[in-house]
């Protein structure tokens, strides 16, 4: 299904705009009339930074995106810090952020422990994180995924009684970088898993057409990373399929520190830029997600990995 739309996308007009346009000609009966944008860039973009980052330059960067409309800002993780030093002040962000009325600000927890730091902490929503692939889950978690399953049935349990909603990943959905492709039975019975266990919603990278089967498209959630080079692709065939929420990073920010070679998320500016040329609305401010841009791009001394954000930060300059 990626493969014919990557086709269809090359055969059309050669300005960005104008490719928007006849895409929406194209399928407009297919695509949705809102979505919610869900940005990981506080946790996803900054975990496998190297740099030390100060707690303050986080809080003033989710601040930033507080201001933008966002509704849901993926802030930080509660994990072992031995595993990700990067986040080891989650507990400190969390206090610290000015919290806006109308945003959510979930936070991943690998288990209990992660759980009962991140009520301490006052999060009102936490994430948990599958895999559909062995590999990648020893890697990422150091169990297997039926452990894993296990393991996040207590943190559902335990959310539920503390009046916390849970959001579920499944990763390598498509493909994992130790073992190779996966079966997409398999990133649809860790969908359905999660979804069983109460999880709002679940988000898989791909395979949405066995994963549709288990889980409807209102709980499902696309959460593409650009290491091919595909995730606006990935994320326009997400929304063909009835998709309506999607993970993105500010400026392309991220990588997982435990999936060697995977680049960051999908930009949040290169998907507002699409969102816009296809007419579908979206509640974010894009003046303001391109200063939250520059302001962490210029702390981390490199250009935003947006092309959008690079073409209209050029603007603001010229
Ligand atoms: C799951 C574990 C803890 C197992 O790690 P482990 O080493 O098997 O477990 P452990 O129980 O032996 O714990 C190791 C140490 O961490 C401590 N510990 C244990 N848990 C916690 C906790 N919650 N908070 C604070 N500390 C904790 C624990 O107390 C112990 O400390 P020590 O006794 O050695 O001093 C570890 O593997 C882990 O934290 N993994 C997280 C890795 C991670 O965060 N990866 C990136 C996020 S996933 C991702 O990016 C993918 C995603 C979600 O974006 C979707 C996609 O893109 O595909």
């Amino acid at each position: 299904m990626l493969s014919s739309l990557c086709h269809t996308v090359q055969h059309l007009p050669k300005t960005a705009r104008a490719a928007q346009i006849s895409c929406r000609a194209l399928f407009s009966a297919q695509l949705p009339q809102d979505v919610m944008l869900y940005e990981v860039g506080p946790r996803d973009g900054l975990q496998n930074e190297k740099q030390n980052i100060s707690t303050d330059i986080k809080v003033e960067f989710i601040n930033k995106l507080s201001a933008s409309g966002l509704k849901a800002i993926e802030a930080t993780s509660f994990v072992s810090p031995k595993w990700v030093p990067q986040l080891a002040d989650g507990a400190d962000v969390m206090a610290k952020i000015n919290k806006q009325t109308g945003v959510r600000y979930p936070v991943l927890t690998p288990n209990i422990r992660g759980l009962e730091n991140a009520v301490k902490a006052g999060v009102k929503e936490v994430a948990i994180f599958g895999a559909a692939s062995e590999a990648f889950s020893k890697k990422n978690i150091n169990c297997s995924i039926d452990e894993s399953l296990k393991r996040f049935e207590e943190v559902v349990s335990a959310a539920k009684k503390e009046g916390v909603d849970v959001r579920g990943y499944v990763s390598c959905a498509v493909d994992c970088p130790y073992s190779g492709k996966v079966d997409p039975k398999a990133a649809a019975a860790v969908a359905g898993a999660l979804d069983g266990m109460g999880c709002y919603e679940v988000h898989v990278a791909n395979m949405f057409s066995a994963t549709l089967r288990v889980v409807p498209a209102s709980r499902l959630a696309a959460h593409c990373h650009d290491t091919y080079g595909q995730a606006i692709a990935n994320i326009y065939q997400s929304l063909l399929m009835g998709i309506r929420t999607l993970d993105t990073s500010i400026a392309g920010l991220g990588g997982c520190p435990y999936a060697k070679g995977a680049a960051g998320n999908v930009a949040t500016e290169d998907v507002l830029f699409l969102l816009d040329g296809l007419g579908i609305k979206h509640g974010v401010d894009l003046e303001r997600i391109l200063d939250a841009s520059k302001f962490i791009s210029t702390y981390l001394g490199r250009p935003s990995a947006s092309k959008a954000a690079q073409a209209f930060l050029a603007k603001r300059t010229a």
